[in-house]
């Protein structure tokens, strides 16, 4: 069974007399630990689609199966609930609670799961084992990046979404941050969206989602990601 089940779902604003469609009758399926990419322009969506994914928001109409589990007809609790136990986030902006060390960050996020990974191993997996008692703002971007990938990651997550993770950073630096949220996942066995403008980056993915203009465009399964390693933009 597929991990994740997108069937016709669309997603308006109202606002007074203007209607805006951000997502028109999206549907697609994800397998489990698989890393899928979204890529698409600016305003085409993809916030949008990964919010609901995440709980964030809900469809106005169409199902959105989380593990067989209609997430679209969950309750504000549930959803809370969802967010919390189920899935980890990681934003363009790193978001890290400048007073907490990167330890406290991560370890301020295990605490609200029942399930929650080892702090000191997680800081592990992004490497930033030596710098667990440094401020965020005594750290790189790209590293106050990976103690945001750590927080997310600590709660061990069944989905982990990405939207832009590296939009802040500098080539190398984003390309170092990419890899890390693609090995955190292949030794979770999480399943990880990547939303990004990027097309090369787009290729790293498992599955390739094309979004244009709140619709699907393609949906393109990727036999052979490209090896960061081997990406170029
Ligand atoms: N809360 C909202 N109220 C009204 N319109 C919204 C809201 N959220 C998004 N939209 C509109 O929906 C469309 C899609 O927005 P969305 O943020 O999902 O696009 P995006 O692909 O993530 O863009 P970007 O790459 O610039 O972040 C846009 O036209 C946007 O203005």
């Amino acid at each position: 069974m597929a991990y994740i089940e997108v069937q016709h779902a669309t997603r308006e604003f109202r606002n007074g007399e203007q209607t805006t469609v951000a997502n028109r009758d999206i549907s697609f399926t994800v397998a489990q630990g698989a890393v899928v990419t979204i890529l698409g322009p600016s305003g085409a969506g993809k916030s949008t689609l990964l919010n609901i994914l995440g709980g964030m928001d809900s469809p106005t109409s169409g199902r959105v199966l989380i593990d067989g589990v209609d997430i679209a007809q969950f309750s504000a609790k549930q959803l809370t609930t969802y967010r919390r136990q189920a899935v980890g986030f990681v934003f363009q902006f790193y978001n890290l609670i400048p007073n907490l060390t990167a330890r406290e960050n991560v370890e301020l996020a295990s605490q609200i799961t029942q399930d929650a990974r080892n702090v000191d191993e997680t800081l592990a997996l992004v490497g930033l084992q030596d710098r667990a008692q440094n401020f965020p703002a005594q750290l790189s971007g790209g590293e106050q990046q990976r103690v945001a990938i750590a927080r997310a990651v600590a709660k061990n997550p069944k989905l982990l979404l990405c939207d832009e993770p590296t939009g802040a950073l500098d080539y190398q630096t984003g390309k170092q941050v990419l890899q890390v949220i693609q090995d955190a996942a292949k030794q979770t066995a999480t399943t990880v969206i990547i939303v990004t403008h990027n097309s090369a980056i787009a290729q790293m993915g498992d599955l390739v989602i094309r979004i244009n203009d709140a619709q699907i465009q393609s949906v393109t399964p990727n036999a052979h990601p490209t090896p960061l390693a081997d990406i170029e933009w």
